[in-house]
């Protein structure tokens, strides 16, 4: 919703005020443009915070450009960057300021992980660089090329977008090494739709002195025309048979995004809804893709009318989809604050949107929570289990006995909830030990409840299928050889070090005719084979808290995981909102 303030009240200079009028053709302010525009273009630093789809892009572009047309810069000085914490809001920032280039010849560009800083490096050094948008991780790694040929020393703007995000511990390390490079004299800008969460000592740490601290529609924190609804079932059975009928009710012939929290989570459930909905367009995107892959899904959602995308929280904040008018919250989000980033997908520039929260009996303390944030949350109308959930599960084994692809796609999604539940960030509304496990496995339609450490102690209500997983093999040939040489060289490696353990007069004579001692040892090697698979998904665990936790870089958590499995690794990229 914009003003009744014209950009031209606005102190700007005239080839500013031509690309505004011809390039974006907007006339009125947005009430976020207008309250801090002025402090930024009056070389104050400021702290702002507006909701989602307000505007703020263009509240730090148009300062930022505004004050590049009044000096000469050389083609490889650095004037402008802009931090942004996901790959594709970098490149939407990128698509946005691009409209500027005619502004004294600017040169601008982006810079996001998917890509080879030797070739990002020999680009920059050709092309020259003026204001560059980038993503944390990336920029650390350029900024640590000898060869790179961009005077980083001359900044005079630098922004932070999502700057809370910025300035959590996933990123420190970054930020802390990228302020160390570049000028302490500089004007600095925070922009969010949930600033208010980071404390003004955080603030200095990243340099600002004294900000303009500036808040937007304070008592509200959601745009005007979204509506939030929630919904509570029993456990998390219903719950899944309840995304089955919204989308039955909901989603067909309309647009919408649907979040989970985690990737596996994501991969898994749009293998199986494909399925049940064979005339739907389900997308899917999560940050483990190869950047072209996710660039080419963001393109593709854009671009279609009925659609639903299946994602996590690498796309809850700051991308900019015009025309969704719904977004579904499967899993409640991890951290809080992602909550008023993902519904902020839907309403946008003042459009009308819906945003519908799922949640479990045990996790209904989450409403009172957010209204004491100001949000309004009403219960959705009509009961959401139409769709009964064991005939549900009947339909679903038999898409999932298809593939031992989807087996296991199905098992690593159970696991990667399970611990993701258990490292909630508000553990005390979503209580691990409230979560009924056996149901939790039930929703991923299991066959067996793999033996997790984190769930040997609890006593599950589940009934293991008749049906033996490894009776089913892989329907990818190649797979199903991979997976077999796998086991076998492992099947070798065990049964040999078993043997090499057991007293030596019970090898290699005897070693026939104990027949009972050999099927001890196989039981033993099969117990083992769970642990195994128990400790590389622990380790696995490990590593992606100790990146979030911001004591690993990315690039120290892609080597690590290689040790795991190098051949699923090829084309993956890692994405710190998506793990
Ligand atoms: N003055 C204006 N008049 C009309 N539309 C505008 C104006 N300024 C920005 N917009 C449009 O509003 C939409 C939302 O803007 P933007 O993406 O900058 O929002 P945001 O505040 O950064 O949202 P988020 O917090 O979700 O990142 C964009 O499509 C943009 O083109």
């Amino acid at each position: 919703m914009t003003t009744q303030n014209q950009w031209s009240e606005l102190n700007l200079e005239p080839i500013i005020q031509k690309v505004i009028a011809n390039e974006f053709k907007f006339q009125y302010l947005m009430p976020v443009q207008k309250a801090a525009i002025p402090h930024f273009i009056k070389n104050y630093d400021v702290a702002v915070e507006a909701q989602t789809g307000s505007g703020k892009t263009l509240t730090f572009l148009v300062p930022l450009f505004n004050q590049f047309s009044k000096q000469k810069y050389s083609d490889h000085q650095l004037f402008g960057l802009v931090l942004s914490p996901a790959r594709e809001l970098a490149q939407q920032i990128y698509d946005v300021a691009k409209k500027f280039q005619n502004v004294n010849q600017a040169k601008i560009a982006f810079a996001i992980g998917g890509t080879s800083n030797e070739h990002d490096v020999k680009y920059l050094n050709e092309k020259g660089c003026n204001i560059l948008i980038a993503t944390p991780g990336k920029l650390r790694q350029l900024l640590d090329m000898a060869d790179l040929q961009i005077n980083v020393k001359t900044l005079e703007f630098l922004i932070f977008d999502e700057a809370d995000r910025l300035m959590s511990n996933e990123y420190s390390d970054d930020i802390r090494f990228i302020l160390s490079k570049l000028p302490k004299q500089r004007r600095t800008g925070l922009f969010s739709a949930t600033l208010s969460s980071a404390k003004i000592h955080d603030l200095m740490k990243l340099g600002l002195r004294n900000p303009v601290q500036i808040k937007v529609n304070a008592n509200e924190a959601m745009p005007a025309k979204l509506r939030n609804y929630y919904h509570i079932f029993e456990n998390r059975m219903d719950k899944i048979a309840g995304l089955v009928d919204l989308i039955e009710k909901k989603c067909q012939n309309n647009k919408s995004i649907i979040f989970f929290n985690t990737c596996c989570s994501v991969v898994y459930y749009s293998i199986i809804f494909k399925q049940l909905f064979p005339n739907c367009n389900i997308l899917s995107m999560n940050g483990q893709m190869a950047q072209k892959k996710r660039q080419k899904i963001v393109t593709n959602f854009k671009s279609t009318n009925s659609v639903i995308l299946f994602t996590t929280d690498v796309l809850a904040r700051g991308l900019d989809f015009d025309d969704v008018p719904l977004v579904i919250q499967f899993d409640p989000p991890q951290d809080p604050s992602f909550f008023i980033h993902r519904s902020g997908r839907t309403a946008r520039q003042g459009r009308d949107g819906e945003a519908i929260l799922l949640l479990e009996q045990h996790e209904r303390g989450f409403i009172q929570f957010l209204g004491r944030s100001n949000i309004e949350m009403n219960q959705l109308d009509g009961v959401l289990l139409e769709c009964q959930f064991q005939q549900l599960r009947e339909k679903c084994l038999k898409i999932v006995t298809t593939d031992r692809d989807i087996i296991e796609k199905g098992k690593a999604a159970f696991i990667s909830f399970i611990r993701s539940y258990k490292e909630h960030k508000l553990q005390i509304l979503f209580q691990f030990n409230q979560l009924n496990i056996g149901k939790v496995a039930y929703s991923f339609f299991l066959l067996r409840i793999p033996r997790i450490k984190e769930i040997l102690s609890k006593k599950i209500e589940f009934e293991q299928s008749q049906i033996d997983p490894n009776s089913i093999p892989f329907l990818d040939k190649n797979q199903e050889k991979q997976y077999l040489q796998k086991r076998e060289n492992k099947d070798k490696k065990l049964e040999e070090k078993k043997i090499q353990q057991l007293p030596k007069q019970q090898v290699p004579k005897k070693q026939e005719k104990n027949i009972k001692n050999i099927k001890s040892i196989r039981k033993k090697v099969k117990q083992q084979h769970e642990q195994e698979d128990d400790e590389e998904l622990r380790a696995e665990q490990n590593l992606v808290k100790k990146l979030k936790q911001g004591k690993i870089t990315l690039q120290q958590f892609k080597e690590e995981m290689k040790n795991f499995d190098p051949e699923d690794l090829q084309d993956a990229d890692y994405d710190k909102d998506d793990l």
